[in-house]
């Protein structure tokens, strides 16, 4: 949350220079409080897990969230029981009138098919390009982030020789950016996947900015400098064991994959797993929410958007 400080006192200054939020008094005075909706459209075939994750991360702050959980029409998960969905989820179709704060497009385990091949591409292109006009901002998350640079920006994806699987050290790119306030220099995150953006497509589209890399795993975030699209490539909601599911999976299938990196500890995959991201993870939704969610929605959507007051 912000700090409100005397629109005059030195303080004020100093902090906004080092990227605090400081809010004046003119401004704290007229901002006013309520529930954010926060649409999650959820991919994942484990969507139990999923929901638990991403909810555990948006409950973490000083603000009301009301999530309402999204699957597509036109596929029908195999994975997650049709009891689970009609009781908590809805469609694009019931929701495509209303306005969302915040949304939330997980990853899907379909990086290795041609984007035109997934069943719900054109029901999740037509999401993405609504949320242009319905959504404060959109946060996409793996597969769904290649999928929004893809659809947004015509950035395609690569596959690599390797899996990228472990949870590997990243850096900030882009200083004195609100989504990245309070990050260390060097922080962990998860990422588990077959396929890339590349940087060099990235730096060729005017309007987007990369704010987050690792010399082993590449880009991590990417963001649309409005603030209305973030793009991130690892899985920081991932729970202590949700790698060594898919390694211990994949074992089971006989498949030649390797250990995950920096997770077990001395590489021992008996032993629990060493946790090194959750608070960048608590960090990334809660800087999320505030800055790019709460800080500009409108509080009523037929006003005019108020001024984040951020600086
Ligand atoms: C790159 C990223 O975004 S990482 C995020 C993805 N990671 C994960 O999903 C991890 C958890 N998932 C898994 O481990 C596996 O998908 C499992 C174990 C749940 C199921 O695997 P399999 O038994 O091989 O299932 P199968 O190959 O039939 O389909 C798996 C999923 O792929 C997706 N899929 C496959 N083909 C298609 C298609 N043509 N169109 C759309 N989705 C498809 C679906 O999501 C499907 O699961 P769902 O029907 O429950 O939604
Ligand atoms: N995280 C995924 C990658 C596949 O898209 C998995 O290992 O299931």
């Amino acid at each position: 949350m912000p700090i409100k400080v005397p629109d005059l006192l030195p303080a004020r200054e100093v902090l906004s220079e080092e990227n605090i939020f400081v809010m004046d008094e003119t401004v704290a005075s007229h901002q006013d409080i309520r529930p954010l909706r926060i649409a999650i459209v959820n991919l994942m075939p484990t969507k139990i897990t999923t929901e638990t994750q991403l909810l555990r991360l948006i409950g973490n702050t000083a603000l009301q969230v009301d999530p309402v959980l999204l699957h597509t029409k036109t596929y029908m998960s195999k994975n997650t029981s049709h009891e689970h969905l009609d009781q908590f989820y809805k469609t694009f179709e019931d929701v495509k009138d209303e306005k969302f704060d915040g949304m939330i497009i997980t990853g899907a385990p379909v990086e290795t098919m041609d984007f035109e091949d997934v069943e719900y591409w054109d029901e999740l292109q037509q999401i993405m390009a609504w949320s242009k006009e319905n959504v404060v901002s959109t946060l996409h998350i793996c597969w769904g982030a290649q999928a929004g640079l893809y659809h947004h920006y015509g950035i395609r994806k690569y596959t690599m020789e390797e899996k990228i699987f472990g949870v590997f050290p990243h850096h900030v790119s882009k200083q004195k950016i609100k989504l990245l306030r309070g990050f260390d220099e060097t922080f962990y995150v998860p990422q588990s996947r077959h396929t890339e953006v590349r940087k060099d497509d990235i730096i060729q589209v005017e309007d987007l900015e990369i704010l987050s890399e690792s010399p082993e795993a590449g880009i991590y975030i990417v963001a649309s400098k409005d603030g209305k699209q973030i793009f991130v490539t690892g899985h920081s909601e991932y729970d202590p064991l949700t790698l060594k599911w898919e390694y211990d999976r994949d074992v089971e299938k006989g498949m030649d994959i390797e250990l995950p990196k920096n997770y077990f500890p001395n590489n021992d995959p008996s032993q629990y797993p060493m946790v090194t991201w959750r608070a960048h993870a608590n960090l990334l939704f809660s800087n999320w929410l505030n800055y790019y969610v709460y800080q500009v929605t409108p509080y009523e959507w037929s006003s005019h958007k108020k001024s984040s007051g951020a600086v």
